[in-house]
C-alpha cells in the first residue's frame, strides 16, 4: 500500500526530469471498476452529508412550521453542496483530461498510455486474480529536454522474443494512440530492463556562423547537432571520410566551437598531408606537417599532460576526482591529428634508415597512445582524423578509446569494422547525402551509432581562417608555448 502511494506520489510532478513510477497489476477493466466504484460511493457519501446537513439546518424550523402551518425549508446547504459536487466533478473531469491520451502534459498522459500498451500487447497474460497470484510489470519513465525515456521491468513474463520486439509494438502504439510523430532515440535491453528513449522531433543539423552564440564553457562541451554534444565523457575522437565527405568542414566546426568556448582553450594541429589545416592553423597554435616535427610537438605535449598531473598531485590528500579545468580554469587542450595515415607512412620510411633508438614511429606512437589513454584527467582531447584508420595506424585497444567516433560518407564493411566494430547490416542507414555520416558516443548508454548530420559551417558568415585570427587576439595572441598552457 505504501509502495504504491510512493509511486503514485513519483507521477504526480507534471514537468521536470523525474523518475516517476508505475506497475502495472490490473487490466484496465478492473481498473475502471475501481474506479466506477470509488465515484458510486463519493456519491453515495455526498448525497449523505447532504441530507444529513438538511436535517440539521431544518431542525430548528420543525416547530415553527407546524405552528406558521406552512413549510420553512433552508435550502442554504443543499445550495452549498450542490457547489461543492459542481467544484468536485469540474476537478475529476480535469484530472481524467489531463491523464488521458490527449492531455497536453506529456509526463500524465504517458501513464495512461502504459497502461493501455500494458493491456494491448498482453503483457499480463494469464493474469488472474482468482488464483491470488497477481501479476505485474513496473514502469519507469521521465520526459525532459523533449527526451521520453521509458523503461521496462517486465518481470519475466515475456520471452527473449517479445523482448527485443516490445520497442517496435510500443513505438506503433504510441504512433496509433496519440497520432503524433514519435521517433525513436535509442534501445537497450539489459539486466532484464528494457530501456526506450523517444523524442517527437528529429534531432537537428547545427549552423556555426557566429561565434558569439557559442556556449561559453569551463570543460570541454562542443554541441554537434541540437540534441548531441562532444563532452569530457567522449573526450578522445575519431573522425573517418573519403575525400569531400565534409571531413575538413566538420574540424572546422569543431575548431572554432572549441576555441570560442574558452578563450584559454589551446589547440595543436598535426596535418599529416601539410595542407589547408596546417596554413589555417598556424595563426593560433603550434602546427606540425612532418615526421621529426610531429614527434616534437606530441612530446611538448606528453610534457604538459605530465606536468598538469603534477600540479593535479600536489594535492595528494584531495578526494576529489576532479579533471584540470574544472581545477584551475585553465581552459583544455586539443590536439588534432589530420591524415594520420599520411604521417605514419613517412615516419615508417624515414624509420628505415634510422637506427632503432632513434626511430620516430614509436615515439611519436608511444606519445600519441599516451595522451588518448591519459589525456581526460588533465583535460587534454585527441581527435585523430583521415580517410582511412587502418589497424596498422591505429589499433583496436587505441580505438576503445576514442569515446567520440564519426564516420561520414559512404563506408565500406571493412570501415563499419575498422570504425564501429560491427558489420555494416548492424548499422542504421544514415544519409550521406548532405555531409552526413553516423556518430558513436560513449557514455549516453547507445545500443549503436546513430545517423548523424555534420554541423554546417558557414565559411562566408565566419571565414575560418580569419576568425581563427579573431580569436587568437581574443586569447591574447601567440601561439601556446608549454610553460603558459600549464
Ligand atoms: N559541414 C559542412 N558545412 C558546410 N559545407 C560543407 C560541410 N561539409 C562539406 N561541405 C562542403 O563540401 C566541401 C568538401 O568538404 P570538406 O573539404 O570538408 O571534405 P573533406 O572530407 O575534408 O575532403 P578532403 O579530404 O578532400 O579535404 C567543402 O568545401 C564545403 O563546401
Amino acid at each position: 500500500m505504501i509502495e504504491k502511494f510512493i509511486e503514485w506520489f513519483s507521477r504526480l510532478p507534471p514537468l521536470g526530469g523525474f523518475l516517476s513510477k508505475l506497475t502495472v497489476d490490473e487490466n484496465q477493466v478492473q481498473v475502471a471498476y475501481k474506479k466506477r466504484k470509488l465515484y458510486i460511493l463519493l456519491t453515495k457519501i455526498w448525497a449523505m452529508i447532504t441530507f444529513l446537513l438538511l436535517i440539521v439546518y431544518n431542525f430548528k424550523n420543525v416547530i415553527p412550521s407546524f405552528s406558521k402551518g406552512r413549510i420553512i425549508f433552508d435550502n442554504q446547504s443543499l445550495y452549498l453542496m450542490l457547489l461543492f459536487a459542481l467544484v468536485i466533478i469540474i476537478a475529476i473531469s480535469l484530472w481524467e483530461y489531463l491523464h488521458s491520451k490527449y492531455s497536453p502534459i506529456e509526463k500524465w498522459k504517458l501513464e495512461k498510455l502504459l497502461r493501455g500498451f500494458t493491456e494491448e500487447s498482453d503483457l499480463l497474460r494469464q493474469h488472474d486474480n482468482s488464483f491470488n497470484q497477481t501479476k505485474s510489470v513496473k514502469w519507469m519513465y521521465s520526459a525532459t529536454d523533449g527526451l521520453v525515456t521509458i523503461k521496462l521491468m517486465a518481470g519475466g513474463h515475456v520471452n527473449a522474443e517479445m523482448e527485443k520486439d516490445i520497442t517496435r509494438r510500443l513505438h506503433g502504439y504510441f504512433v496509433k494512440e496519440t497520432k503524433r510523430s514519435w521517433i525513436l532515440e535509442n534501445r537497450r535491453i539489459k539486466d532484464g530492463l528494457i530501456t526506450m528513449v523517444f523524442s517527437h522531433e528529429k534531432d537537428e543539423r547545427l549552423i556555426i556562423d557566429d561565434i558569439s552564440k557559442i556556449q561559453k564553457t569551463n570543460e570541454l562541451n562542443i554541441k554537434l547537432t541540437k540534441r548531441l554534444s562532444w563532452t569530457t565523457r567522449q573526450p578522445m575522437g575519431l573522425i573517418v571520410g573519403p575525400t569531400g565527405s565534409g571531413k575538413t568542414s566538420l574540424l572546422k566546426g569543431l575548431i572554432i566551437s572549441f576555441l570560442a568556448s574558452n578563450y584559454k582553450n589551446k589547440i595543436f594541429t598535426i596535418d599529416g598531408k601539410g595542407a589547408f589545416l596546417s596554413v589555417a592553423m598556424n595563426r593560433i597554435g603550434r602546427v606540425s606537417t612532418d615526421a621529426q616535427s610531429s614527434l616534437e610537438l606530441t612530446t611538448e605535449l606528453y610534457q604538459i599532460m605530465q606536468q598538469r598531473y603534477e600540479e593535479m598531485n600536489a594535492d595528494v590528500d584531495s578526494e576529489r576526482d576532479l579533471t584540470h579545468a574544472e581545477l584551475f580554469k585553465q581552459g583544455s587542450i586539443l590536439l588534432i591529428a589530420d591524415e594520420l595515415l599520411s604521417l605514419v607512412v613517412e615516419m615508417q620510411a624515414k624509420d628505415k634508415i634510422l637506427k632503432p633508438a632513434e626511430r620516430i614511429y614509436p615515439q611519436f606512437y608511444s606519445n600519441l597512445m599516451s595522451l588518448i589513454v591519459k589525456g581526460r584527467q588533465v583535460s587534454i582531447s585527441v581527435v585523430v582524423s583521415g580517410q582511412m584508420m587502418p589497424a596498422s595506424i591505429l589499433p583496436t585497444e587505441a580505438r576503445d578509446s576514442l569515446g567520440l567516433r564519426v564516420a561520414l560518407g559512404r563506408m565500406s564493411q571493412q570501415q563499419a569494422q575498422e570504425i564501429f566494430g560491427v558489420g555494416l547490416k548492424d548499422l542504421p542507414r544514415a544519409d550521406t547525402s548532405n555531409y552526413g555520416g553516423l556518430i558513436w558516443l560513449d557514455g549516453l548508454d547507445w545500443e549503436a551509432p546513430k545517423p548523424f548530420l555534420s554541423p554546417y559551417y558557414d565559411d562566408e558568415k565566419i571565414p575560418f581562417k580569419e576568425t581563427l585570427s579573431k580569436l587568437a587576439e581574443a586569447e591574447g595572441g601567440g601561439l601556446p608555448q608549454a610553460k603558459c598552457l600549464s
